[in-house]
Formats: structure tokens, C-alpha cells, sequence
């Protein structure tokens, strides 16, 4: 198995590479969707959220209120801690069984971790990816996404760019950056090549 991280700011475009790469063959494995499954009622992760921020965080069918969550930590460092202390563990742990079972399916394989907080949450845990592939595009075209396509406020939009490393932190532990600031046309060439680059 071939493991390449895949990083980068919210909206940067990550999903639209790897969707890409995905087209060519590669196996994704998407940290947002592993972080979904480990605050599903009944998970360990649900009730300490709830232990920590409240019964306001639960939605009437005892799901997580994401929406509320997130008023609650963007922009609250020390609340945003909090969270990612009870979080990031557990989709570390599912992250690497979900490796395991990806190699013992295909050796072969080539698997893109997806993983925006590639950064920020592995300072304490060893990197073995093959690359480190960096999707970066400018602040202020990521903002207007946000507030565009995702229906986040602009103070939101802000908060969440503001809970995450810099641009200069991710691109210092990447070994292939993708520029994303002309069309998805471009990005989407560069995406080819890096493939090529990956199954020579
Ligand atoms: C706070 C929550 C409930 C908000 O949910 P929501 O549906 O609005 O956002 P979603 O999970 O789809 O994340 C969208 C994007 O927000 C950013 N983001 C999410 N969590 C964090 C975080 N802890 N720190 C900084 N940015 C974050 C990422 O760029 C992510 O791609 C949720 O993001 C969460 O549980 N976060 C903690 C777990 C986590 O760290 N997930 C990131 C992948 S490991
Ligand atoms: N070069 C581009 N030109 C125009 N729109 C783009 C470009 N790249 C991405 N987009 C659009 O910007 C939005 C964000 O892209 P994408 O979903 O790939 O980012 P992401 O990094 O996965 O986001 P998130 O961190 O929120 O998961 C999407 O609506 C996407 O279609």
C-alpha cells in the first residue's frame, strides 16, 4: 500500500482532488466522514461531548447538533480544545483500522488520507505517509466559498479559518503543493500529473 496524506485550509479543494484521484484508481479514506462516525449515538466520543458542552449539543433524536457544536468551538480555543482532545483519538484510531483492513484488502493500493487537520492533530503522532500532498488557495477565495456555497455567515467563515494552521504551517510538511487559485481545470491537470508521478 502506497499512503499519501492529503491536506489543506477549509475549502482550499481538497475534496475535488481527491475525487479526482479516486477516478484514477485511489482508495480514499476521508477523515471528515471517520470524525462523523465516532460522535454517532451510542459512540463513547457522543457522551463525552455531551459530558463536556451539555444536552444543548444533542439534537430531539439524540444525535449531535452539528450547526450548535460548531458555534460553540469556533472561535473558543479552549473549547475547540476540549473537542479535539476527545475526537482526534478516536478518528485516529478508526483512521488506522480502516488503513489495516485497506491493505490486507488490495497491497497494491494507493490510499489518499484526506485529512484537513493533518497539522494540527498529528504534532503528537508519527507521520508515515509516502507524501505529503498540500492543496493551498488564497484566503479570501476560500472565505468567499464558504459564505457563497456553504451558507456559513462570514464571522463563521472567519472563525473556522482562524481554528486552523496557516498556510505556511501546511505547506512546511508538504512534499507536493497544489495551487489552487486559477480554474478547476488547472487544478484538476495538476491532480493528472501528480498521478503520474504516483503509479510511475
Ligand atoms: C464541530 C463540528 C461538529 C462541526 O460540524 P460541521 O458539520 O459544521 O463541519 P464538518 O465536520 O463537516 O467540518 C468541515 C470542515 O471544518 C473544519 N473543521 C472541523 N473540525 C475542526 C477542528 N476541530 N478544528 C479546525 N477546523 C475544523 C475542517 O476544515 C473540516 O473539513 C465538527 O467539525 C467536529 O466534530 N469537529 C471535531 C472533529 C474534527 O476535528 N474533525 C476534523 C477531521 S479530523
Ligand atoms: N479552482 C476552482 N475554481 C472554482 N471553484 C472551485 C475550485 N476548486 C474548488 N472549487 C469549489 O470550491 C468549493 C470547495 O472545494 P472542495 O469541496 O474541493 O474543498 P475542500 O477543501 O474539500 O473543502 P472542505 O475543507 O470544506 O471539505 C467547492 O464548491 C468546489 O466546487
Amino acid at each position: 500500500m502506497k499512503l499519501i496524506a492529503l491536506t489543506g485550509g477549509i475549502a482550499s479543494g481538497k475534496s475535488t482532488v481527491s475525487a479526482r484521484l479516486a477516478e484514477h484508481g485511489a482508495v480514499i479514506l476521508d477523515a471528515d466522514k471517520l470524525a462523523r462516525e465516532v460522535v454517532e449515538p451510542g459512540q463513547p466520543a457522543l457522551a463525552q461531548i455531551v459530558a463536556e458542552f451539555g444536552e444543548g449539543v444533542l439534537l430531539p433524536d439524540g444525535s449531535l447538533d452539528r450547526p450548535a457544536l460548531g458555534r460553540l468551538v469556533f472561535g473558543d480555543p479552549a473549547a475547540l480544545q476540549k473537542l479535539n482532545d476527545i475526537t482526534h483519538p478516536a478518528v485516529w484510531r478508526l483512521g488506522q483500522a480502516k488503513l489495516a483492513a485497506a491493505e490486507a484488502e488490495n497491497p497494491e493500493a494507493i490510499v489518499i488520507y484526506d485529512v484537513p487537520l493533518l497539522v494540527e492533530a498529528s504534532r503528537d503522532r508519527p507521520l508515515r505517509f509516502e507524501k505529503v500532498v498540500v492543496v493551498n488557495a488564497r484566503r479570501d477565495e476560500r472565505l468567499r466559498r464558504l459564505v457563497a456555497d456553504r451558507g456559513l455567515s462570514e464571522a463563521e467563515a472567519e472563525a473556522r479559518i482562524g481554528s486552523q494552521a496557516t498556510d505556511a504551517e501546511r505547506v512546511a510538511v508538504a512534499d507536493v503543493v497544489l495551487d489552487n487559485d486559477g480554474s478547476r481545470e488547472e487544478l484538476l491537470a495538476a491532480v493528472d500529473e501528480l498521478w503520474a508521478t504516483l503509479t510511475a
